[in-house]
């Protein structure tokens, strides 16, 4: 059955593409269930360049894109995501879509820097301000089905036909695992842990002082292996380790974002929009106990629900000015992950009237969970203190469809591959009764879950 669709793919792509006068053609179809990862996997054999994974934390949305046929990438710094949206809309009236009784449509994956008016460094030179990208070959798995997507220039080479032609041969052979195993770890090191805490000190004092309210800082640590890191054998234990997170990969000229983060910005679904206020954060204890007990504390503890506080009411205020009703609890409850466990407000907007999720995380980035209060004054200190180029860390990752629905997560607890290094990121809420050294602490606990998906274990 599978080598039958393979030629049919081939045959109606090689079809439409003479009949169609638009420059670009979609074709979609069921198949088989298949596993995600694996899929991502193959894309590397069948030497896809460009990859992307997305699951939401529920699982029931994945997206798997392989191949890079339209890319809208921009360096713009005030109108970035609007720009995206525009080339968007353009775009789409230039394809001619079969969809062959499936509800997929093209969408477009990406993501944006956290800060396009820091100075950018060589460590994130393939990740523009703003790239968000329409895949050759797209895998939705969506309400139990399975659905690829293909989409090429009308007059398509032979080349990208055939990689896809390979990939559906692979597809048909029996499944098989990606490893798992990783290579060895030869170095880590944490970055400027020094200046960071001295940063940390200094930003508790301007708070003090009255200049502002909450500020963002994050830090970095690298750690150096034996041998190149497969993106597939880390998102293969990231799924394993981090289940009710959000899995992303975004990989480009040999270089690979990825990460479980278990924070939304926003989701928008026709007239419904989702967001979701995380902040607050103690770790998981070694015994139930412990656990109930710390969680207790956190949710009585005054400096994190301040903490949490201060990004209630931004996300309380952007969806309100989006939606007519507004539904949140009136205080947090407490998410409990594999290695921390935070305060949590989730909030839903009925009757949204945004034009699109974009427009909305437009408005909502960065929230006072990865900036600060208030937001100019929270981003200019980051500017100013923080010994970091955050790149993407920290920024909305997601997607878009046709209709403006689509969904974007905050890009944390993440880390950039790259060949045998990895850079991975973690921050914390600064207020004016923070303490430096457990502000370190709670950093050290949001890098475990990338350590681990390395296969490294410190608990030192
Ligand atoms: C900035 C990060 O996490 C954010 C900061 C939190 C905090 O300070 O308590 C909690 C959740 C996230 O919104 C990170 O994980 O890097
Ligand atoms: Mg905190």
């Amino acid at each position: 059955m599978a080598i039958l669709y393979q030629h049919k793919i081939e045959e109606q792509l090689r079809f439409i593409g003479k009949k169609t006068n638009r420059p670009f053609i979609s074709w979609s179809g069921e198949m088989d269930r298949v596993d995600p990862v694996y899929f991502f996997a193959l894309g590397q054999a069948c030497s896809f360049r460009e990859r992307f994974y997305w699951s939401d934390r529920a699982n029931e949305t994945v997206y798997v894109g392989l191949g890079c046929t339209y890319s809208i990438e921009t360096e713009e710094k005030e109108q970035r995501f609007h720009s995206v949206e525009t080339q968007w809309k353009r775009w789409m009236e230039e394809i001619a879509s079969y969809h062959n009784g499936t509800d997929a449509t093209p969408i477009l994956f990406g993501g944006f820097s956290f800060d396009p008016h820091k100075p950018k460094t060589d460590k994130w030179r393939a990740f523009p301000h703003a790239k968000m990208v329409v895949p050759t070959v797209l895998l939705s798995l969506k309400n139990k089905k399975a659905t690829l997507t293909v989409t090429v220039p009308s007059e398509c080479h032979e080349e990208v036909i055939e990689k896809i032609g390979m990939l559906m041969r692979l597809l048909s052979q029996e499944q098989r695992q990606p490893t798992s195993s990783l290579p060895k770890l030869v170095k880590y090191e944490e970055i400027q842990k020094e200046e960071w805490i001295h940063a940390v000190e200094k930003t508790i004092g301007n708070i003090r002082k009255g200049k502002l309210d909450k500020v963002v800082l994050a830090r970095e640590a690298r750690l150096s292996f034996a041998d190149t890191i497969d993106p597939s054998a880390v998102l293969w234990r990231l799924r394993e380790q981090q289940p009710f997170s959000y899995l992303f990969a975004f990989e480009q000229e040999g270089q690979c974002f990825i990460g479980a983060s278990p924070e939304q910005l926003v989701k928008k679904e026709g007239d419904a929009c989702y967001s979701v206020c995380l902040a607050g954060s103690i770790r998981r204890g070694k015994t139930f106990q412990e656990d109930e007990q710390l969680g207790q504390w956190l949710m009585h503890d005054e400096k994190n629900l301040r903490e949490h506080q201060f990004v209630v009411q931004m996300i309380k205020e952007a969806i309100e000015a989006v939606c007519e009703h507004v539904d949140m609890p009136a205080s947090p409850q407490l998410l409990k992950l594999q290695h921390i466990q935070h305060l949590y407000t989730p909030v839903i907007g009925e009757k949204c009237h945004a034009a699109s999720v974009l427009s909305i995380v437009e408005q909502m980035h960065p929230t006072p969970a990865l900036g600060g209060t208030p937001r100019e004054k929270a981003m200019k200190e980051i500017r100013e203190i923080e010994p970091l180029d955050r790149g993407w860390y920290a920024a909305p990752i997601g997607w878009m469809d046709a209709e403006g629905n689509g969904e974007f997560a905050v890009a944390i607890r993440s880390g950039l591959l790259s060949g045998k290094e990895a850079f991975i990121f973690a921050g914390c809420g600064v207020v004016g009764d923070s303490d430096p050294i457990s502000e370190y602490e709670e950093t050290k606990v949001k890098f475990t879950p990338m350590l681990s998906a390395l296969g490294v274990e410190r608990n030192e």
